[in-house]
């Protein structure tokens, strides 16, 4: 971190001065455009050159540090030992015995730069310094910076780049581990943030809060402006947050596993922001830090006359701060019990309200920020509250409170994104999609292993079927939740259980191959009718996802035989996993997503090939496996029948190809890597096939098609 942030004393003005993007300096470098397009200072080459070699030499720095921290913690443990031992012979000369008996081991410590113990995990396990267990660590990394602009002549300088005319401030950067101790429920991700909150509350109180997944990045630095036009904006007062699509790096391209979802982030998503917003997917968004706290929203700007809301009357006195729609709510007196003991937590809380709010405009004179509110310079950082920040860090603070509960990310659930952002629609606030033009706002990684990712897929519809199980059903949800995002928080704890039906569906096929029975005993009208509306509201959906979003033909296509795949495999042992919560109260760990190793010389989707066995794979393996005996057996059937049907064949035939074709990304990921495993399957399953089919055919020899009708013990009528 340190490393880090000495480089953005360089890479942020350079990133300024040339309007650099996307602003993270290993994708930067690592385009494969050409650099100088577009740019026209003269010193920009020069500059360039100079900053890739300082970067460079940042990362050769940054991988030797385990090697450095390491030398040093030899040398500052060797030193202490030998402090050590020169006591214990000076209290042997002295003849203090007591010291001498005292066997004396001196604890390797992991140490600082500075000469301090590192506080956190020690490269040797001590007590106190593993994981799961170490006081909370705060670290101001880059002070905050002066509220003017800071020409940095000087920055520059002694490496020859000119920023006179570039602002060379950064903001404060700070390094927040919370404290963790044994026997204590961390909440993993929610807790993590709900610490971060506070501690932010305390040192900035930023009135809106970005929050990024460690392996998501910026890719688009105006982004973030685009958002703020949103929430500031008179009208955007009832905004919670502002959602951007998440978008991916290094999936191969013809996205086998559906990783991108791009039906569900320009469809779903897109759809949701023309009633009360999208949800909150956990990574790319930007909260309003008040909405974070369990308030109601204000009500609307547009009917927040002074006639309906008595407590909107500005006092002419009161200029500076507003009447406020939450003066009883925020009375210092109660706050305390919903956030917790920290005074410098309860005032900052006022505080993010009312610089949250709209900018005052000529439109909007009462529910507003004064403006310059957010221009008066900020005190300095204080040693106070650095450490009321430590403070609130504590794994006791949020004893007996109501953080993660009504405040803050929501406890509980493996996916606490969806249920945190449900709570504020509930509450009545609105979210916004924005899908940034030209650039993708972020950018991040995803699991391209088929393994990993059924294994992701698994813990968002555990999530789901959670919430379905949970207080947080939509079933129950407040009557401010507009009726059709009220369905869709329906459909998001309600998916996972369609897997039980797309069983069936995926069965049914290979059940009339082996029977001999088609779907239905004949074609009648009524079916045939039934099958085209069916087919036909399919393919409106379909268009609509396809025209409508601009999901291309062939990512739908993608996400149709995902969803069959994750359908049979990841969403059906959610529902059990769920049940098992429920009924037998037995708990569901959170795996993180396993990372693709992108940087992999000899093959960039090596990832992609592994097959890691898991046993999520069964169920589609085995509809795999039956549908494809049952198109031999139907064909055997039909071949050696004295009067061969040949039109059930086909009818049963193209349903078990249509589930068959589904499967095949899911096929492709069981091989591994193409030439080598393929081959060995291919036999083994044909064999299989070829023997079960003859084996059918010897037990009950076809008699002819009425023969069979009359045997098969399946009806369908
Ligand atoms: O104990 C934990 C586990 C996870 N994380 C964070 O949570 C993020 C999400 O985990 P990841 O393994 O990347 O899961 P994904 O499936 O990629 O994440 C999606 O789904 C999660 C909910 O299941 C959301 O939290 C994420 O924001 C969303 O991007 C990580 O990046 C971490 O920053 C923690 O802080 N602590
Ligand atoms: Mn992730």
């Amino acid at each position: 971190m340190a490393e880090a942030a000495a480089f953005a004393a360089l890479w942020v003005p350079f990133c300024r001065k040339h309007d650099i993007e996307p602003r993270n300096p290993e994708s930067y470098f690592g385009l494969r455009r050409d650099p100088t397009k577009n740019k026209r200072r003269q010193d920009f080459v020069r500059d360039r050159r100079r900053v890739k070699r300082e970067y460079d030499e940042f990362k050769v720095r940054v991988n030797g540090l385990p090697d450095a921290i390491r030398r040093r913690s030899d040398a500052f443990n060797a030193r202490e030992e030998m402090k050590q031992m020169r006591r214990m012979k000076e209290a042997a000369a002295a003849g203090d015995q007591d010291v001498m008996i005292e066997v004396v081991k001196v604890k390797k410590a992991t140490w600082m730069a500075d000469g301090t113990h590192w506080p956190g995990t020690w490269a040797v396990t001590a007590l106190e310094h593993g994981k799961g267990d170490h006081a909370s660590i705060l670290q101001v990394m880059l002070k905050p910076a002066m509220a003017e602009a800071m020409y940095g002549r000087e920055s520059g300088e002694q490496l020859g780049i000119d920023f006179t005319e570039v602002d060379v401030r950064l903001p404060m950067l700070v390094y927040v581990s919370r404290e963790k101790r044994p026997g204590y429920d961390h909440n993993k991700k929610a807790g993590a943030m709900n610490a971060l909150v506070r501690a932010s509350a305390v040192m900035s109180n930023g009135p809106f809060i970005l929050n990024l997944d460690c392996d998501h990045y910026i890719y688009n630095a105006v982004a973030i402006r685009e958002a703020m036009c949103f929430l500031i904006d008179h009208g955007g007062e009832d905004i919670c947050f502002i959602q951007f699509p998440q978008r991916f790096e290094g999936i191969d391209p013809n996205d086998r596993y559906a990783n991108n979802n791009t039906v569900f982030f320009d469809g779903n998503m897109r759809a949701l922001d023309g009633l009360q917003g999208p949800m909150y997917v956990g990574t790319g968004c930007i909260f309003r830090r008040f909405a974070l706290y369990g308030f109601d929203p204000p009500p609307a700007a547009s009917n927040s006359t002074p006639s309906h809301h008595p407590h909107f009357v500005v006092a002419e006195t009161d200029s500076f701060r507003p009447q406020s729609f939450y003066d009883d709510e925020l009375n210092p007196s109660f706050l305390p019990k919903r956030f917790g003991n920290s005074s410098a937590l309860v005032e900052s809380i006022p505080i993010a309200e009312l610089q949250g709010r709209p900018l005052a405009d000529y439109q909007s004179s009462l529910y507003c920020r004064p403006p310059g509110l957010l221009r008066i310079p900020r005190p300095p950082l204080s040693t106070s509250s650095i450490s009321e920040a430590v403070a609130v860090i504590s794994c006791w603070f949020e004893d007996k409170t109501e953080w993660g509960d009504r405040v803050g990310w929501i406890y509980g659930s493996v996916t606490e994104d969806v249920v945190t952002g449900y709570r504020m629609h509930n509450r009545g606030w609105r979210s916004v999609y924005c899908i940034t033009a030209g650039r993708d706002a972020f950018r991040g990684s995803a699991p391209i292993n088929l393994t990993d990712r059924l294994h992701q897929v698994l813990r968002w519809a555990t999530g789901s079927v959670e919430i379905f199980f949970s207080r947080n059903n939509a079933l129950l949800a407040s009557n401010r939740l507009y009726f059709l995002q009220r369905v869709a928080y329906l459909n998001v704890g309600l998916y996972p259980f369609t897997s039980v039906f797309l069983l069936v569906y995926c069965f049914l096929p290979a059940l009339s191959l082996f029977s001999g029975h088609f779907i239905v005993e004949t074609l009648s009208v009524s079916f045939l009718v039934y099958l085209l509306v069916i087919s036909i509201t399919l393919t409106l959906l379909a268009i609509l996802e396809v025209r409508w979003s601009g999901v291309g033909l062939e990512e739908w296509w993608r996400n149709e035989q995902f969803w069959l795949i994750s359908g049979t495999s990841a969403h059906l042992a959610a529902v059990m996993q769920g049940m098992l919560k429920v009924v037998a109260g037995i708990e569901i760990s959170f795996t993180l997503t396993a990372k693709s190793a992108v940087d992999e010389e000899d093959d960039a989707f090596a990832d992609l090939y592994m097959v890691k066995w898991t046993s999520l794979m069964i169920p589609p393996i085995t509809i795999m496996m039956v549908n494809i005996i049952a198109i031999a057996v139907g064909f055997a059937r039909t071949i050696y029948s004295s009067r061969p049907d040949w039109s059930k064949l086909l009818g049963g035939g193209f349903f078990s190809f249509w589930v068959l074709i589904h499967l095949y990304p899911f096929a492709k990921g069981l091989m591994g890597r193409r030439g080598k495993t393929p081959t060995i399957v291919f036999v083994w399953s044909g064999l299989i096939a070829i023997t079960i089919s003859l084996l059918w055919v010897a037990i009950s020899p076809p008699q002819g098609s009425e023969a069979a009708a009359s045997m098969g013990g399946f009806q369908f009528t």
